[in-house]
């Protein structure tokens, strides 16, 4: 395997024996700057992986509570209410307080993209019932978006479902429960659309209980004009 660093994107690519790249290198854990995250293939191209832990509980529980009074119906990119999402969202600001710039910089590093990157992390609430059908994350070709297109999510689950909720890949065969603190990670950064198309995914209905995720997408060029802060640690 094959490592080199593309500097237009500043993104460490591997490349593997399909001669197809990936972002993020494939390992069993990811020793991060302040927490230590195991991995489990899920799927090699596209590259899915399930991360375990990403968040504490109690990071969960800030990120629910922060996000409870500002929830708005979901509008997708054109302002338009969602007849594909019914659950309720919101975003956080870039960097907005010491909890935000925290797990934002947790994130960058374990998706191994540079947060300049990195879209304001979104909060999604499901009830019972609702649901996000499936959908790809990047923006269709020739869409004003898709100039710096997105190239890979990773959706954080804030708390357990009792039943349901899961995050389903139909073309991929693959589900993954919600667990708290823990993710789902995939990419759709490759030259062959094929494999990008594969990451249509859904969040199946909440049957009991309800669903909170963080969402965190990453686009291809900078998307925040101001670099890091410095850390104060
Ligand atoms: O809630 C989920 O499991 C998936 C969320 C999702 O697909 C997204 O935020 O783009
Ligand atoms: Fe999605």
């Amino acid at each position: 395997m094959q490592v080199r660093y593309l500097n237009l994107f500043r993104i460490a690519v591997v490349r593997d024996m399909s001669d197809e790249i990936s972002i993020l290198p494939i390992q069993s854990f990811y020793s991060l700057n302040d927490c230590v995250v195991a991995a489990e293939l899920l799927n090699k191209v596209p590259l899915v992986m399930r991360f375990e832990p990403v968040l504490s509980d109690d990071e969960c529980q800030q990120l629910i509570e922060a996000a409870a009074s500002r929830l708005k119906e979901s509008r997708l990119v054109n302002k338009v209410v969602s007849q594909i999402r019914s659950s309720r969202g919101m975003f956080f600001e870039e960097e907005e307080n010491p909890l935000i710039r925290r797990i934002e910089r947790r994130i960058s590093e374990l998706m191994n993209v540079p947060i300049e990157h990195a879209e304001g992390l979104q909060v999604l609430h499901y009830a019972p019932g609702q649901e996000y059908k499936a959908h790809h994350d990047f923006f269709r070709p020739n869409t004003p978006s898709a100039k710096n297109n997105r190239i890979s999510t990773l959706v954080i689950y804030l708390n357990d479902v009792e039943e349901g909720g899961e995050t389903v890949f139909p073309l991929l065969r693959l589900s993954v429960k919600p667990k708290r603190g823990s993710a789902v990670y995939f990419e759709y950064f490759y030259r062959d659309q094929a494999l990008n198309d594969l990451t249509l995914h859904s969040s199946v209905p909440v049957v009991r209980g309800e669903k909170w995720v963080a969402t965190q997408w990453m686009r291809r060029q900078r998307v925040r004009s101001l670099g890091l802060i410095p850390n104060p640690a």
